[in-house]
């Protein structure tokens, strides 16, 4: 499923109408219906439905709803926001339908009359603002959109919440607070953002007839994805097909995420694991952590002086979990980072020592992965946590474009983006990740799947689906959000596996 901006979707319509030749009036009558039909799934006879119509082709939208559920006999009121005059287009074509075919609406006549309207009916249908939205709600929306909000009825949006943009980096002054959101054929990029995700309430896209976008830019990573890209392991396959991983990061007062970045990595299908650390993490973790095999690195004050003679020739390397931020792990990246030709996930302590000098990114031989949450992601970039989430698919495509790596920016809503620019999100995961250790459990995850037989790409989006998925199948049983610990996801693995087949 593709993820739009208002500009895309706009190019797409135009497309549709110039190049293919599918009449706009048609698109608008396929939205309204597919939309009709979403609704009427909700809907008993006996319902009153309040449909609310805006200027523009979203209000067009509603025209043909409010027509569609008049014809199929229920009961509804339509609402014209804006004097007939104001009507054009395509929007105009409908509105005369509904009255050629004998309906009616009524004139917009103030807040008072709308409040009554809102509190008489079951259900409002909210096409006022679409994609077309710009600056400040002026009025009659604002008044409108306050008293939808303040109504208890349940509100269904067309597209979007009316006031919500569909792109990032605009800030919502006001918008429609909406229990559920019927979405014209692909999902906007603001139904992915943390400012503007909350205002959808559930959502779902309906096929109206577009064609896709002629270019992939980005898109929704699902189960379906999941379940067609996971590589199988073929009967005759050995530890060496599965890849042999390093993990290079631990310190005395951080052995643990280190461990569990190296049981994830094994839990996650890794075939064999090697784990490079201070002496005092091997002796913390040696006795649990059975299936790996571990090299003793040079140590000063507990973190890891050097990497010296440390051998980088694996399939596959994670580093700078639980390393520490002092300077010698800013030479023990660098050195990584300059001799390993295979890819590397960095993570944790790994992006703060990157920090020095991400042009070290730019001279790789092998692929590099950063793996930041929001905040080492915008310390990354030198802007503040609020600012790189009010636009976070254009803050990561251009720092992955500019160095040529893979971004797993992770978050409720994970944005993939490898060095071409190309992103997807995964929506997987709970609260329940919100703790200590999620992070190095996904690194291990990640480091695994890259080394399978699938594309980076593929390897990071099935792996952060997975990382989520797994929690939410722990907290629908087991576990709580509250209880949920990294090391119950990765032993939660052998249940995703086995609940996918995969
Ligand atoms: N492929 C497409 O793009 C299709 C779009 N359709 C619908 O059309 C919508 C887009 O239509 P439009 O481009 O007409 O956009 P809108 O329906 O969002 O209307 C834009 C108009 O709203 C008013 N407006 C914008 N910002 C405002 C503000 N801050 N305060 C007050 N008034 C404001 C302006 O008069 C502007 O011209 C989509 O969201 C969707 O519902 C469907 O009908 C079919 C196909
Ligand atoms: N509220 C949430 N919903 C879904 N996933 C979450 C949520 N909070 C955290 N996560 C996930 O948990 C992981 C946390 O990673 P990170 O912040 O690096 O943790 P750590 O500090 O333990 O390394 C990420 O994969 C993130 O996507
Ligand atoms: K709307």
């Amino acid at each position: 499923m593709y993820i739009v901006t208002a500009k895309e979707m706009y190019d797409l319509d135009r497309y549709a109408m110039d190049e293919i030749g599918l009449d706009g009036r048609l698109l608008m009558e396929n939205a309204g219906r597919a939309v009709a039909d979403q609704i009427e799934s909700e809907l008993s006879l006996s319902d009153g439905i309040l449909v609310l119509i805006g200027k523009g082709n979203n209000g067009g939208d509603g025209f043909v709803i409010a027509r569609t559920l008049l014809q199929r006999g229920y009961d509804v009121t339509a609402v014209q926001m804006v004097p007939s005059s104001k009507i054009e287009g395509d929007a105009a074509y409908h509105r005369k339908l509904l009255l050629s075919m004998g309906y009616s609406f009524v004139q917009y006549d103030g807040q008072e009359s709308l409040e009554k309207l809102c509190d008489q009916n079951s259900i409002i249908v909210d096409a006022m603002l679409g994609i077309g939205v710009k600056g400040e709600i002026r009025s009659p929306y604002r008044e409108a959109i306050q008293t939808v909000n303040a109504s208890p009825t349940h509100t269904i949006s067309v597209d979007l919440p009316s006031g919500v943009p569909a792109d990032e980096g605009v800030e919502v002054n006001q918008a429609v607070k909406a229990d559920r959101t019927v979405v014209i054929q692909y999902p906007k990029l603001s139904a992915y953002f943390q400012y503007t995700a909350t205002f959808y309430g559930e959502w779902k896209t309906v096929d109206i007839g577009l064609p896709a976008p002629s270019q992939h830019k980005r898109s929704f990573y699902g189960k379906a994805q999941v379940q067609s890209t996971f590589p199988t392991r073929n009967s005759f396959s050995h530890k060496g097909k599965h890849g042999k991983g390093l993990v290079i990061g631990g310190a005395s007062t951080m052995p643990g995420s280190v461990g569990l970045t190296s049981r994830a990595a094994l839990r996650g299908g890794a075939g064999l694991l090697t784990l490079a650390t201070v002496p005092s993490v091997i002796q913390a973790l040696a006795s649990s952590t059975l299936e790996a095999t571990y090299i003793s690195l040079q140590d000063l004050n507990g973190y890891i002086l050097d990497v010296k003679g440390l051998d980088l020739s694996y399939d596959g390397i994670a580093i700078g979990m639980g390393m520490g931020r002092h300077e010698e792990a800013v030479q023990v990246l660098q050195k990584v980072l300059q001799k390993a030709s295979c890819p590397v996930v960095i993570d944790a302590d790994g992006l703060y020592a990157l920090e020095k000098d991400t042009s070290i990114l730019d001279d790789r031989d092998g692929p590099s992965i950063l793996t930041p949450h929001p905040g080492e992601m915008a310390h990354l970039l030198g802007v503040s946590i609020p600012e790189l989430l009010s636009k976070p698919f254009a803050y990561t495509r251009s720092f992955a474009e500019k160095h040529h790596v893979f971004i797993v920016l992770k978050g409720a809503f994970t944005i993939i983006t490898n060095p071409e620019g190309e992103q997807w999100v995964t929506d997987t995961g709970n609260p329940g990740l919100a703790k200590g250790g999620s992070g190095d459990a996904l690194s291990g995850i990640l480091l695994a799947y890259i080394m399978q037989d699938q594309t980076i790409g593929d390897a990071l989006c099935n792996g952060t689906w997975i990382h989520g998925y797994t929690a939410e199948l722990l907290t629908a049983e087991r576990h709580s959000e509250h209880d949920l610990l990294a090391n119950d996801i990765i032993e939660g693995l052998a249940q995703t596996y086995r609940t996918l087949s995969l």
